[in-house]
């Protein structure tokens, strides 16, 4: 088993680059599957769900070639092959193969999709949006199956904002006859990079980034190139390292007006921020004041962060809460930094906070890809030598971290251990 060891208390400091985001990269690919001919996507981040949409695209009969972050799609000899287990069930965002595949074929089978366990993922508001625009849709063993003999647009309106179902709804409407409006859409900047590249390939979309989302229909789509833009939530895992345990780094490939809630939330604590075009400098942190946050659709502060935010406020003199209002259970980070010495606890939707509280080395588990990222943060500045395990989960959205965080100066390597010393639960 593969584990991190991090020796905390080092002094960060440098550049570190920010990839291509995660949640972008994981609807682009499947978008691929709508062209007619190659698309290729520049800057995409090697990770784990990357590479198991790849091997997706290839097990319907598409031709990937990916090398230094550019994936070449060759669509022309996709099938409808049902794909009800194994590699969908590895991460969230198979459910994009869902409208993807029924776009382009009118018939998908997908297993339902893996991800990160943050209490319950409902994908009820994709399923009303296919519906709405002529598919039968049904659950058998595990499986969604998709059927339409036409899919014709149609006016939707969602009763939860969500990425997923708004990207999903897109991806299965730009090739639909007439026109598709879906309100209370979500505006994450990442909805707009998939619609930049729907209409580079020929879709006719107005309004993306914001809640009303409007698609004509066209006949075919073509293949085209795509820069993908970078990662927010990466970038703002590295500014809150960079606030908690750096001595003036720089986070290079980043577009600041995407991580403002947590600039603002982090200026609230004293941190000194120094924002560029594409850079944020983040300096040396005095004293860090308790804040209270509370986690909400884009443009506020993303759920995503509240993890690893979470670690700062160990650190942060007085008590503060964070409250996740997207995900009913995103809080099992708080039990590992109690190992570390943190003092902390969870109160249904929120986690109290107090500190600070100097962190010690531990044994501990990510138990989901920004419970790791809190766990590899707190072990940058705990005392002693952490370990991480099931590091599994970090790698599903992290490219390139340890030499990232390397190369800043920090203390972490990669090591296979023997199975039976993994913690137990
Ligand atoms: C692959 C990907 O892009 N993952 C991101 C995406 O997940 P994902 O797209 O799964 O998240 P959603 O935006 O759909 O979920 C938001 C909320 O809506 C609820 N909901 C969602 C769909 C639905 O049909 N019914 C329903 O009730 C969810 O349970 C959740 O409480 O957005 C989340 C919220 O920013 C992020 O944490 C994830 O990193
Ligand atoms: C929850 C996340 O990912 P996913 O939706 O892919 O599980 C995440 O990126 O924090």
């Amino acid at each position: 088993m593969d584990v991190y060891k991090i020796k905390g208390g080092k002094p960060l400091q440098g550049t570190i680059k920010v990839s291509g985001a995660k949640n972008s990269a994981v609807a682009l690919i499947p978008a691929s599957i709508l062209a007619d001919s190659p698309v290729t996507i520049d800057g995409l981040p090697e990770i784990s769900d990357v590479l198991t949409l790849q091997a997706l695209l290839e097990e319907i009969g598409g031709q990937v070639r990916f090398d230094k972050g550019k994936m070449i799609i060759d669509p022309s000899e996709m099938v409808a092959m049902p794909l009800p287990n194994g590699n969908v069930k590895k991460l969230r965002a198979s459910y994009y193969l869902m409208g993807a595949m029924l776009g382009r074929f009118k018939n998908a089978v997908i297993g339902l999709p893996g991800g990160c366990h943050l209490g319950p993922r409902p994908i009820d508001q994709h399923i009303k949006g296919f519906e709405a625009l002529g598919a039968k849709v049904t659950n058998e063993h595990g499986a969604i199956y998709l059927r339409a003999d036409e899919l014709r647009g149609a006016k939707i309106y969602l009763d939860v904002v969500s990425v997923g179902a708004t990207i999903n709804i897109m991806l299965a409407a730009v090739l639909a006859k007439g026109r598709t409006i879906i309100e209370n859409a979500a505006k994450e900047p990442e909805i707009i990079d998939v619609a930049t590249l729907l209409s580079n390939m020929g879709a006719k979309i107005k309004g993306a980034g914001t809640n009303v989302i409007r698609i004509e229909g066209v006949e075919k789509l073509n293949g085209t190139k795509h820069t993908i833009i970078p990662d927010r939530i990466e970038a703002g895992t590295f500014m809150i390292m960079a606030a908690v345990a750096g001595n003036g780094i720089t986070i290079d490939n980043v577009i600041p007006h995407h991580v403002e809630a947590l600039t603002a939330k982090l200026r609230e604590m004293g941190v000194n921020i120094e924002e560029g075009e594409e850079q944020i400098f983040i300096p040396k942190s005095r004293k860090l004041q308790a804040v209270d946050v509370k986690t909400l659709v884009y443009p506020g502060f993303p759920t995503d962060l509240q993890q690893p935010f979470s670690v700062l406020l160990t650190q942060a003199v007085g008590s503060s809460v964070i409250t996740d209002t997207v995900y009913s259970a995103r809080f099992k980070q708080i039990d590992e930094l109690r190992r570390m010495n943190a003092d902390g606890r969870v109160e249904g939707r929120s986690a109290i906070l107090s500190g600070p509280k100097p962190l010690q080395a531990a044994t501990v588990r990510a138990s989901d890809l920004r419970a790791g990222a809190a766990l590899v943060i707190a072990g940058l500045i705990a005392d002693g030598e952490t370990e991480i395990q099931e590091i599994q989960h970090i790698e599903r959205g992290y490219s390139s971290l340890i030499p990232k965080l390397q190369g800043i100066g920090a203390d972490i390597r990669k090591v296979t251990i023997p199975e039976k010393a993994v913690v137990s639960e």
